[in-house]
Parts: structure tokens; C-alpha cells; sequence
């Protein structure tokens, strides 16, 4: 059975401080976007987990988000049997585009209904906050400004069908290493949440920031040229998604959309033509 599996990205981001459990507090809207993978899933006579890919980066081992989902979902359910997973990867991996947490999600969301296991919304929140802070989204997939580690979710008025170009230099970012050192906060997203679900987008993209930035832009220095190049080519707001190194652009005038693409496709490992859901 095929399951599209979409990627988020972060249309701001505030890490407003260290927890008692070693995450951060975190404050950000998040919106799905038509960048996605595509996962078959098939259940099995045995009890493993099967996972393949085209991607050779992809892990096929316990560390998969899928792997730790479905060990996570057997503290709360018997599980007779396994699963073969072959994903089709197309959303860059390790890029602040939760690629991982999608996956692991959709995959709860399938045996849920091919197990007929009736977990309640706090089982599915618990199973997904074991698995990992970005993980709960995937259950929501609207436009939320959402705290806590990022699982507690405010809705939002719709940012759907945006003209996004997506780019990433094939380098990687690890989540963590972004956190670890992070120094600053700037006091949480009350004017950019407030812009967005009035959709004063002129605010919206005036006011729009990412804390990691900061941290990011030292790991990987092409994140502040590609941001650069895209407000150059016309984009109304250019931010990296979540830790990075992704960076998205968001156009409202179609023609400066198609010239950007046309002019970075070939610059870059991903270049993406898509649009927020
Ligand atoms: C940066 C974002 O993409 C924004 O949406 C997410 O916060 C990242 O979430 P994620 O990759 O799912 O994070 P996890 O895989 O759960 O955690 C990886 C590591 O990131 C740090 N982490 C993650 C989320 C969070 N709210 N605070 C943290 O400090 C922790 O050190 C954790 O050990
Ligand atoms: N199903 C999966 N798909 C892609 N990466 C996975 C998966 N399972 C585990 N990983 C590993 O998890 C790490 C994070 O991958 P992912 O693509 O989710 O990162 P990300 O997009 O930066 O996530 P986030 O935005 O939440 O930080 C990578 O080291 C990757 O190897």
C-alpha cells in the first residue's frame, strides 16, 4: 500500500530555552509543503521490520525513525507481526525538513488503521514524542504555531498553495549539534504568528526569523549565499527550515518563482519547484 510522506518546513523558528528533560522549549509555525516521499508499506508473516530504499543514505538499520516508531508503538500494543518498508526518498535527508519524523509517522498512522489498533490521541502523541520532538506534527499536517519541543499545536489561518523553491547544497545538519549551541532566544513569535493567521503576509515576511541561523550558517556558510541568491531572484521571504542547511523560498509572483528555479536548478544538489499544502 503506498503512503505519500510530506515534508515541513519552518516558516519561523524561536528556541526559547533548555527543559529539565535536555530538550528545548521551542517556538514556531509549521506548514506542510508537496515535497514528499513515497512509502509502501506491506505487512509480513514475520515480526521484523524490513526497510529499503533508493536513497543509499538511507538507514536501514535500528536507527531508522521507522524502526524506533514501531518499537515505541509495541510498549503500547501487541504486535503479531512485521512490515516490509521500501521508501522512494525524495526529501533530502538530515536537511530541517523532518523527513525521518514523517516517515515514522505515516508508517503509526497505516498500522494504526491496518491493525485496527484504535490507539487514542494520547497514545499516538506518547508513541510520537518517544520517537522524536517533530514527529506529532505529521498527526496535525496544518498551518500551527506549535511549543513546547514542538509538539503542542495552535492552529493557524491556511498558508496553502505558496510557490516555494526548496534548496539545499547536500550537506547536513545535525539537530542536535544546532541546539547544543545555541545561545540566544528572541522572546518567541508572537508578531509572526499573529501576521500569519491574519494574513498580513507583508508582516509576515518582514518579521520572519530562525534563531538556528545563527549556529547553522557556521556549519554550513552557503546558507547565508542561497538565502542571497533567492531574495535576489525575486523571493518575498528566503529562511532556512528548522536546523537546516535546507532554504526556502516563498514567491508570490509566478514568473520570479519560475526564473529562480530555472536559474538555481543547476547550481545545487536539490532545487525544488513545490508549494505549501
Ligand atoms: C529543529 C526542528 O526541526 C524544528 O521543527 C525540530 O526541533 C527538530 O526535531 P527532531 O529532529 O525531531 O528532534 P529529535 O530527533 O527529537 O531530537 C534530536 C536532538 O535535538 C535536540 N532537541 C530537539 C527538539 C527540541 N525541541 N529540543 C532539543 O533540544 C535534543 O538534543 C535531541 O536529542
Ligand atoms: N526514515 C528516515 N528518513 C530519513 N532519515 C532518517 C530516517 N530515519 C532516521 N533517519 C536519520 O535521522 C536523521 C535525521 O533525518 P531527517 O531527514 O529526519 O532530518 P531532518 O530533516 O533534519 O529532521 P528535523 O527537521 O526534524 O531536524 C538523519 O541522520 C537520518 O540518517
Amino acid at each position: 500500500m503506498k503512503v505519500n510522506s510530506y515534508a515541513k518546513i519552518n516558516l519561523s523558528l524561536d528556541v526559547l530555552g533548555l527543559r529539565e528533560d535536555g530538550y528545548h522549549n521551542i517556538d514556531t509555525v509549521m506548514n506542510l509543503i508537496d515535497l514528499h516521499d513515497i512509502m509502501d508499506i506491506n505487512r509480513n508473516s514475520t515480526y521484523e521490520l524490513n526497510l529499503s530504499s533508493n536513497n543509499p543514505d538511507f538507514p536501514t538499520d535500528k536507527t531508522n525513525l521507522i524502526c524506533k516508531l514501531f518499537e515505541n508503538l509495541k510498549k503500547f500494543r501487541e504486535i503479531n507481526c512485521g512490515y516490509d518498508v521500501f521508501v522512494d526518498k525524495q526529501i533530502p535527508i538530515s536537511a530541517g525538513l523532518a523527513g525521518g519524523s514523517s516517515n515514522a509517522c505515516e508508517f503509526l498512522m497505516y498500522v494504526n488503521d491496518d491493525l485496527s489498533l484504535n490507539l487514542s490521541d494520547q497514545e499516538i502523541k506518547e508513541i510520537c514524542r518517544l520517537t522524536g520532538a517533530d514527529t506529532f506534527y505529521f498527526t496535525n499536517k496544518k498551518c500551527v504555531r506549535a511549543k513546547g519541543i514542538g509538539n503542542e499545536f495552535v492552529r493557524l489561518s491556511d498558508f496553502s498553495n505558496k510557490n516555494i523553491i526548496i534548496v539545499n547544497n547536500g550537506m547536513s545538519i545535525s539537530s542536535k549539534d544546532v541546539y547544543d549551541n545555541l545561545k540566544e532566544s528572541n522572546g518567541g513569535l508572537g508578531k509572526v504568528s499573529v501576521a500569519i493567521d491574519s494574513r498580513d503576509y507583508e508582516t509576515f515576511y518582514r518579521e520572519a526569523f530562525n534563531t538556528m541561523e545563527s549556529v547553522s550558517e557556521k556549519l554550513v556558510e552557503e546558507i547565508s549565499i542561497i538565502k542571497e541568491q533567492l531574495y535576489e531572484l525575486g523571493a518575498n521571504l528566503a529562511l532556512m527550515s528548522g536546523s537546516g542547511p535546507t532554504v526556502f523560498g516563498i514567491f508570490e509572483n509566478y514568473n520570479d518563482f519560475e526564473n529562480c528555479y530555472n536559474k538555481l536548478k543547476d547550481k545545487y544538489k536539490y532545487v525544488f519547484k513545490t508549494k505549501t499544502l
